[in-house]
């Protein structure tokens, strides 16, 4: 799923640094319906506002050179259904590197459903060390007139759980939407890193007390 190796290998005869390779992402999308989940992605995707989108559960690819380094998207654009929690899966939870979660700013139910996804996210992944990549997006902004969520709770509610936050309108600029992935896949990639250097320490650990383990029973 993730083709990041970071280590030399040979092509061709030649050494190549496979630092380079490709870089494979999977996004989760969630929220209530009608916030701009699928605005959002086909946004980020195409540049293009359509306007209007049918309601299925589908996954997008898409690639990008980003920083000189390939990078894929594979975005999951999930259809919300009422229950606690989202309904969001396990699958899509054991599938995903990191989680967009959408509301709403004219829409304070769409605020709570996700307050309850995070919450879901948070209990679920707390099995697994390291940070959640989570970026938090309040979408509609171009709508100020029939706001009913503030700016300050989208942020107080993302700084309140180490997530990243963004109020875009999709309907209006690709801006805000290049923000959003990018921010993410840059927390997906430190959160790797995180893995990575911590796997590295447990090794040395393990190899460690191996070693002594062995010298006391000798
Ligand atoms: N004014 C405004 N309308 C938007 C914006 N983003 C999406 N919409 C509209 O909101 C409606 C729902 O957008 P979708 O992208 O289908 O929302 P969704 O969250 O994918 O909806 P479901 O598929 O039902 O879960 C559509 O009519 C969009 O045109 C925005 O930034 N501003």
């Amino acid at each position: 799923m993730f083709a990041e190796v970071n280590c030399r290998s040979h092509y061709n005869g030649k050494v190549m640094d496979t630092s380079q390779q490709k870089v494979d992402v999977n996004i989760l999308l969630v929220g209530a319906e009608n916030v701009g989940k699928t605005a959002l992605t086909v946004r980020f995707i195409t540049r293009r506002f359509i306007g209007e989108y049918g309601d299925i559960d589908w996954i997008y690819y898409h690639s990008d050179r980003i920083d000189g380094r390939d990078i894929s998207f594979n975005i999951w654009d999930s259809i919300y259904s009422p229950g606690a929690s989202g309904r969001i899966t396990e699958k899509q939870l054991q599938w995903a590197d990191g989680f967009i979660l959408v509301y709403s700013i004219c829409d304070r139910s769409s605020f709570n459903v996700v307050r309850q996804q995070l919450q879901h996210i948070r209990h679920c992944k707390s099995k697994i060390p390291g940070s959640v990549p989570v970026i938090i997006v309040g979408n509609k902004r171009d709508l100020q007139h029939r706001r009913t969520v503030s700016s300050e709770e989208g942020r107080l509610l993302a700084l309140s759980l180490g997530c990243g936050f963004f109020e875009i309108s999709a309907a209006e600029t690709y801006h805000g939407a290049l923000l959003v992935f990018h921010e993410l896949l840059d927390l997906i990639r430190e959160a790797r890193a995180i893995k990575k250097e911590t796997h590295g320490i447990k090794g040395i650990v393990r190899t460690v007390s191996a070693v002594f383990g062995r010298r006391r029973t000798e």
